[in-house]
């Protein structure tokens, strides 16, 4: 029976959200025949109370499986068909005639044409959503599970798209379905940057470079990285500007920046109670909180990246741009959406250089020798991209380093908790935070 069959297979995939815990039942809530041999499906599944969305491509062969779709199999003559080139095409076309096809509907954006003759392949990276990558030309995420509501990411890019800001992928289309009466993005297409290297590894090259030369300093290395960190702080302000420009702002008053370090607060508190490692840290968290509360002033906020870090920003040969506006997978839509400090977004990216550098220390012989070196690494790109930031236009006065500081220790505590959960081996970087 099919609704069988998907637990069994759902439960073993990289986007399932809910492993380890027993599933109390499953059903298919919409099915979808979008051609012949594949339909769209929308599957519910409970848990300890709880009910989550998927949604799958479900391909139907009546023949033999080939080879090369062994792997996408779900059960006889069933398969995941995200994996079969010969029928993602027509989600492509779907979007390039803005079609209606039963409840989903497929969207482009104004003014654009879509090639729907390229050849889908899967990203090698699938985590929590599955992309297919079209050609060398449009790169189509399909959200795999499902929350009601427009996907920020689709909303802040088409905005920005609109405005013709720099620094973001061209987006082309979406698709898009009702979830609870609200219209709820199921997938989007962006342009695909064929050409380029995500931040991570171009940090992660220029620490290696390091380690490996004998030069004195981070900025004599082969590898130094910092106008590259620089032009990257640039891009932020810029990106910040245009998303400011294109959504309502506002600003935080002194309660309000009260009510964020409350939160902050309770969310180091659950922190400990989960991670028990970071319980001998805590009190450097709350002395920043603390500060923040006591000079609390009215801080400007915006829409911002949520979940900015180096593996979100791609270089190209001309520019760096900025990826997955999503959010901190996991938090509420509402959170997501909500104004707030672009501070968070330097806040993350300064973690995000403190990782790079500390990430290669882990199994290295000569850790202890090295971490001198990483940390002059880290000061220099942190700073670099301050710099950056600033010249860039982005508001960094001094009055804001005591907030600064207390976000890059509340993103240092979600680290901890995502590392607990996801890479124990790496709970040590974020830990390191709470030293310095
Ligand atoms: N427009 C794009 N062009 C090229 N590669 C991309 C593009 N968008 C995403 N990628 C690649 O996919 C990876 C994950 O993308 P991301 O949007 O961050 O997905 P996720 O939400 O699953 O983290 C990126 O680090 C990058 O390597
Ligand atoms: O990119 P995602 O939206 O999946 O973000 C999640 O996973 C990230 C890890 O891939 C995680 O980022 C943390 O690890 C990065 C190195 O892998 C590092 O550059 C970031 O600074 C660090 O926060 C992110 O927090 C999580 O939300």
């Amino acid at each position: 029976m099919l609704t069988e069959l998907l637990t069994g297979w759902m439960t073993h995939q990289r986007w399932f959200a809910g492993k380890g815990r027993p599933i109390d039942g499953l059903a298919v809530d919409s099915d979808v025949e979008l051609a012949p041999g594949l339909r769209h499906l929308i599957v519910s599944v409970r848990q300890n109370g709880a009910r989550d969305r998927y949604q799958i491509l479900l391909g139907c062969c009546e023949s033999d499986l080939p080879d090369r779709l062994r792997h996408a199999q779900i059960g006889d003559g069933l398969y995941d068909a995200a994996h079969d080139a010969d029928l993602t095409g027509v989600l492509l076309e779907a979007m390039s005639d803005g079609r209606d096809i039963g409840p989903l509907r497929f969207r482009h954006l104004e003014g654009v044409h879509i090639d729907s003759s390229p050849r889908s392949l899967v990203l090698g990276a699938e985590q929590s959503n599955t992309s297919l990558v079209y050609g060398e030309t449009y790169i189509c995420k399909l959200f795999r599970r499902l929350i009601p509501g427009v996907n920020p990411e689709l909303e802040i890019v088409n905005a920005l798209a609109l405005r013709k800001a720099a620094h973001i992928a061209q987006p082309y289309g979406w698709i898009e379905t009702d979830l609870d009466g609200e219209p709820t993005t199921l997938a989007m297409t962006q342009e695909f940057l064929s050409n380029a290297n995500d931040g991570w590894a171009l940090a992660l090259a220029s620490v290696r470079d390091l380690y490996a030369s004998m030069e004195e300093s981070a900025s004599d290395a082969g590898g130094d990285f910092s106008a590259e960190s620089f032009r990257l702080g640039t891009a932020t302000a810029e990106v910040h500007h245009e998303m400011a420009a294109a959504f309502p702002t506002g600003v935080m008053d002194a309660a309000e920046v009260r009510r964020m370090v409350d939160d902050q607060r309770r969310k180091l508190e659950q922190a400990v109670a989960e991670v028990p490692e970071l319980a001998e840290h805590a009190h450097v968290a709350e002395e920043a909180y603390r500060r923040v509360a006591a000079v609390a002033h009215d801080v400007p906020v915006q829409r911002v990246h949520g979940d900015y870090h180096l593996g979100q920003v791609m270089r190209t040969p001309t520019d760096w741009i900025v990826l997955d506006f999503e959010g901190e997978p996991g938090q509420p839509l509402a959170e997501r959406r909500a104004l707030s400090s672009p501070l968070r977004d330097v806040a993350g990216m300064l973690r995000s250089f403190d990782y790079a550098a500390r990430h290669l220390l882990a199994d290295h012989d000569a850790a202890e020798d090295l971490l001198p070196r990483a940390v002059e690494w880290a000061e220099l790109n942190r700073s670099s991209f301050l710099a950056g930031y600033s010249a860039g236009g982005g508001r960094l006065r001094g009055e804001d380093a005591v907030l600064l500081r207390s976000l890059e220790l509340a993103k240092a505590v979600y680290e901890v908790v995502y590392e607990a959960r996801n890479r124990p081996s790496w709970l040590p970087i974020p830990l390191a935070a709470f030293g310095h």
